[in-house]
């Protein structure tokens, strides 16, 4: 089920997160089927779904230059971009993703596309118009600056325009290495003027992070960069972290800005492995990403299941590592998720006010991926389902569009 029916909730449950969606089940439906909140995919690469999973042989640099900036370039056709696009919006949907942070391209209208194809399927969605003005490597993937500025702020008032309920813009620097000082503050501005959601990257790989140190040799880190041009706010999602010091997850805590764990993608394009458990003893805001394509896979049940791989291999390497639990995981891929794109207000869980993003899983489909046995309660039920289930089919109004 998706949230495009407008429901609220007005009655829940007093307990955690687990107990309450678990005791919606035995209320509404037979014992192996329950409700759970949507998932909440906090960082996603729109534009490069077309070549998921391929292209994983490169480290993040040669891999933007030789797959993703040709591919990107590709989205000022709009035909071209419409047909990635929808198909995007329902695999996603597909997989129980009921809200996305989307990166799109470097092109306002084929953006705004994505914003309208969102809003057709009824996808909770923030939508980025990528800003770049340095690529020396695919020079012809990149905009000038004046150029960036003002296409920016028409994708921003555009969208606006159409009040989507629920699709915003999101303001969406590339990265410190494909964007210049100017540009960086020229968004860190637009953002601040007009209160708006910010989405990057931060510290994936060890390559980009010395290129950053060279670019920004006046900045103490990469976080240090985003600072200073006004762009780590608490509306603020920065995707990977990997290798982010205690330093600077402080600055993040205290800036109230969140980073995507995307597991997927630093495991596919051998970037690194976030210490989650490190991130959450700063408590600074966290969700999960698939980072489609760095990460191969589409599926939020994918990023929870690789982010429980990699808290084990973080495990085996020291033993002192407090390894992540299933529901700690379930939770980043939920509430956490809609925390880190400061929209838990709105979705998230079943807390009253939010808005119904729900899923429902029905654990005895005949050929299903999972098998039950008596005395399995609650708890096994959503372990089972987080570690072997399958989302097979949602909403039929939302697809057969
Ligand atoms: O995983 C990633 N995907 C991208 O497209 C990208 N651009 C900058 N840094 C990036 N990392």
């Amino acid at each position: 089920m998706s949230s495009n029916y407008g429901l609220r909730i007005l009655v829940s449950r007093p307990g955690n997160q687990t107990q309450a969606l678990l005791a919606v089940k035995q209320q509404l439906y037979p014992p192996l089927e329950f409700l759970m909140p949507g998932m909440v995919d906090t960082h996603i690469h729109a534009s490069q779904y077309s070549y998921s999973g391929t292209a994983l042989d490169l480290p993040l640099l040669d891999w933007l230059n030789t797959y993703t900036f040709p591919v990107e370039s590709r989205y000022k056709d709009l035909d071209y971009a419409r047909n990635v696009y929808t198909k995007v919006l329902k695999r996603t949907l597909r997989n129980g993703t009921t809200t996305a942070c989307y990166f799109a391209t470097i092109h306002t209208d084929a953006s705004l596309l994505l914003g309208q194809i969102a809003d057709d399927f009824g996808q909770r969605a923030l939508v980025g118009k990528v800003c770049m003005d340095c690529n020396s490597t695919v020079p012809y993937y990149k905009e000038p600056l004046k150029e960036c500025k003002d296409e920016t702020l028409r994708f921003i008032r555009e969208l606006l325009k159409k009040e989507y309920a629920h699709v915003k813009p999101v303001v969406t620097p590339r990265f410190a290495v494909s964007c210049s000082s100017s540009l960086l503050h020229t968004l860190g501005k637009i953002a601040k003027n007009n209160d708006l959601h910010i989405q990057s990257h931060i510290s994936e790989n060890k390559e980009e992070v010395k290129l950053v140190k060279q670019l920004f040799p006046d900045c103490k880190s990469y976080t240090d960069v985003y600072l200073k041009h006004d762009l780590l706010t608490d509306k603020t999602v920065m995707a990977h972290g990997c290798y982010l010091s205690d330093e600077e997850l402080k600055i993040f805590h205290e800036r109230g800005a969140a980073i995507s764990h995307c597991p997927n993608s630093n495991l596919s394009l051998a970037s690194g492995m976030l210490n989650v458990r490190n991130v959450l003893n700063h408590k600074v805001k966290l969700g999960l990403g698939t980072d489609v394509a760095g990460g191969y896979s589409p599926s939020m049940l994918d990023a929870l299941r690789r982010a429980m791989d990699t808290s084990k291999v973080l495990s085996m390497q020291d033993a002192q590592h407090q390894t992540l639990t299933f529901e700690e995981a379930f939770r980043l891929a939920t509430l956490g998720g809609s925390e880190a794109l400061s929209l838990d207000d709105q979705t998230g869980n079943f807390e009253v006010g939010k808005d119904f993003d729900a899923l429902r899983v029905n654990m005895c489909i005949p050929g299903g991926p999972v098998d039950m046995f008596p005395g399995q309660g609650p708890k096994v039920i959503l372990e089972k389902f987080l570690n072997l289930g399958r989302i097979l089919y949602i909403c039929p109004v939302a697809l057969s569009m």
